[in-house]
């Protein structure tokens, strides 16, 4: 469990133009100072992917997708195929973050058939959860961490991620106590077993990226945010 290889994944939502590949060379320079003890993964926009993928393989980072359809192709206008964002360089997909929860009405059966079309193609789904600030005050946060895991994860999976996103966590600057923190991922670890990396995400900076990823069974990150500007994702990296 201790040897789980640390996990940095920038989800940069909806932002980002050709541009920000100037961020990619800024954290590429940062990184080159020393070996990353972790791994990095940047999930740009499925605009950016093809572009970014060449750049980031030479950094030694990552590419994944933010999300994508539980069909390997068909006349879906305006969706994306597991398979396309593995040919665009992905190794891994973000998959039933809260936002696509919320506005786009994913539920944990939609969200296991995207994971078994990634499965499918040879991607690595990162699979989010996570309460609501009702859900944790009435108690309920471990209940409901599991309901969403037992729903979302196919049965047959062998390779994949799970990430603790609290939704009242997320772009608010709170933070879950490590206690609060440590109970889940210690449910979450029972349930998928010793090999899994979990990941936390949830208002991660710099400034308390080495708190969160000190806490037992938090393999990793998912930052939104910070992930955005180089210098920032390169401060919790550092963290790891
Ligand atoms: O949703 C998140 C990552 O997927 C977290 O976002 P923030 O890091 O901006 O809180």
């Amino acid at each position: 469990m201790e040897d789980i290889r640390k996990l940095i994944v920038g989800n940069w939502k909806m932002h980002g133009l050709k541009s920000a590949l100037d961020e990619v060379d800024r954290l590429a320079e940062l990184c080159s100072r020393g070996e990353p003890k972790a791994d990095i993964l940047i999930c740009p926009p499925a605009t950016l992917l093809s572009e970014m993928a060449k750049p980031c393989a030479d950094a030694g980072f990552l590419v994944g997708g933010q999300t994508c359809h539980h069909k390997l192709k068909g006349a879906y206008t305006g969706e994306i195929s597991a398979e396309m964002l593995k040919d665009a360089g992905a190794t891994h997909v973000i998959l039933g973050h809260s936002e696509r929860r919320l506005y786009n009405g994913e539920t944990n059966e939609q969200v296991k058939a995207k994971a078994e079309a990634a499965i499918e193609v040879g991607l690595i789904p990162i699979i989010c959860i996570g309460e609501t600030r009702m859900e944790r005050d009435s108690g309920q946060a471990v209940a409901v961490v599991s309901q969403f895991l037992a729903g979302s994860i196919p049965d047959e999976i062998e390779d994949f991620v799970v990430s603790y996103e609290p939704l009242w966590a997320i772009g608010t600057g709170l933070v879950p106590s490590p206690g609060e923190i440590a109970e889940i991922h210690m449910a979450i670890r029972q349930r998928v077993g010793g090999d899994i990396p979990i990941l936390y995400g949830g208002s991660v900076k710099p400034d308390n990226a080495e708190r969160l990823l000190s806490i037992a069974n938090v393999n990793g990150a998912l930052v939104g945010g910070a992930s955005l500007k180089a210098d920032d994702f390169y401060g919790i990296i550092k963290a790891a």
